[in-house]
């Protein structure tokens, strides 16, 4: 078959798929519908992934199930503006690493509000500016990010998903050599996490010069043909800058973790995993029994970071706890109501990593 042949049977195979889209489309539109009167959540994670779970098991090839992921993704995130547009704040600028993240999750269609801080990103959901709030809260190379768990503390807002990112940079610069390259622009984090190609390609002896994000270095980087940015590849491209070098990280298994939060809680989806804040009482075992609850339930623990309590007399720590399970399962809510005291509820969202 030749070219315009095969063209042509995708046009035909397009044509239906369109079709189909649009009749997807109208009954996502009815069920919008129907939460209206209900007050239920347009975003269900749980649904989302219990879709694509579904597809996934039937899938005969070619298409992977990364691909059907990447797919359906971009479906759910359209089709949820047609319940009701979103609006998303996430902590920016434009061309960030969270704005990756938020765009994998809220797709082409919903409104983006870039912010300067994790707080004003909180703020911005508080106000009700936004439904959904977006920002990292730990980095497998760096570690937790403090005033995400800060702002955790002091919110009423709801973990609903979360999302672990590969943070790739690149080096991108508008010079056509190397030798042309005066001087570098990134964030602080990122010059560390490239050491190795900064010295391999000999540029450890030029200027460096540390912006307050890579995006905006990718900005820099676009007005000046004689320096380079390390940067994400959507920043690069966000400012139209060519990529000289991709993936120059030392480590390419850095990952960050991002939360989303708003104003409702999920259901049940069956792969859960819960956060939760808990204050004990600053004396020998306390700790320890209160470890032992989690044993006796059952309960796979996760992740564990303490830090202390800012706004709270004498030494007590809060513990930032990752745990696998939702709070509506029996044995959960019976660990909740024992420990009713001590415990701050976050949220329970779909495990994803
Ligand atoms: C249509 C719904 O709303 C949203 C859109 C979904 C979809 O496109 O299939 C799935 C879950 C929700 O995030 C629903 O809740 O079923």
């Amino acid at each position: 078959m030749n070219l315009d042949e095969l063209r042509k049977q995708i046009d035909s195979i397009d044509d239906k798929l369109l079709e189909l889209l649009n009749e997807r489309i109208k009954i996502v539109q009815k069920v919008g519908e129907l939460k209206h009167k209900t007050g239920g959540a347009i975003y269900r994670p749980e649904r989302e992934k219990a879709i694509i779970k579904r597809l996934s098991e039937q899938n005969n090839g070619p298409m992977t199930e990364a691909a059907i992921e990447a797919i359906f993704l971009e479906i759910f995130a359209v089709a949820r503006n047609f319940e009701q547009p979103q609006k998303v704040a996430y902590l920016g600028p434009e061309g960030s690493f969270t704005h990756q993240a938020a765009e994998n999750r809220f797709g082409a269609m919903s409104e983006y509000i870039p912010l300067h801080s994790i707080s004003a990103v909180f703020k911005a959901v508080h106000a009700k500016r936004a439904k959904f709030a977006v920002v990292p809260i730990e980095n497998n190379t760096n570690g937790f990010v403090g005033e995400t768990l800060d702002e955790l503390a002091k919110t009423d807002l709801k973990i609903v998903a979360e999302l672990y990112m590969p943070i790739h940079h690149s080096f991108v610069t508008k010079a056509q050599k190397l030798h042309n390259i005066k001087r570098i622009y990134s964030k602080d984090i990122a010059f560390n996490q490239c050491r190795n190609f900064l010295m391999e390609h000999e540029l450890d002896a030029i200027e460096y010069i540390p912006v307050e994000s890579t995006s905006k270095a990718a900005k820099l980087a676009s007005q000046d043909p004689e320096s380079a940015a390390i940067c994400s590849h959507i920043a690069a491209k966000l400012y139209q800058v060519p990529v000289m070098f991709e993936n120059i990280e030392d480590n390419h298994k850095n990952k960050t973790r991002f939360i989303i939060l708003s104003d409702f809680e999920n259901l049940q989806s069956g792969d859960d995993k819960t956060s939760i804040l808990a204050r004990l009482f600053d004396r020998p075992g306390s700790l320890y029994e209160f470890l032992q609850s989690f044993h006796d339930a059952n309960v796979n623990l996760k992740k564990i970071e303490s830090r202390p309590a800012p706004e709270e007399e004498g030494f007590d720590y809060w513990f930032y706890i990752d745990f696998e399970g939702h709070k509506d399962d029996p044995n959960i809510q019976k660990l909740f109501k024992k420990h009713e005291s001590e415990i701050k509820y976050l949220g329970s969202y779909v495990k994803n990593g």
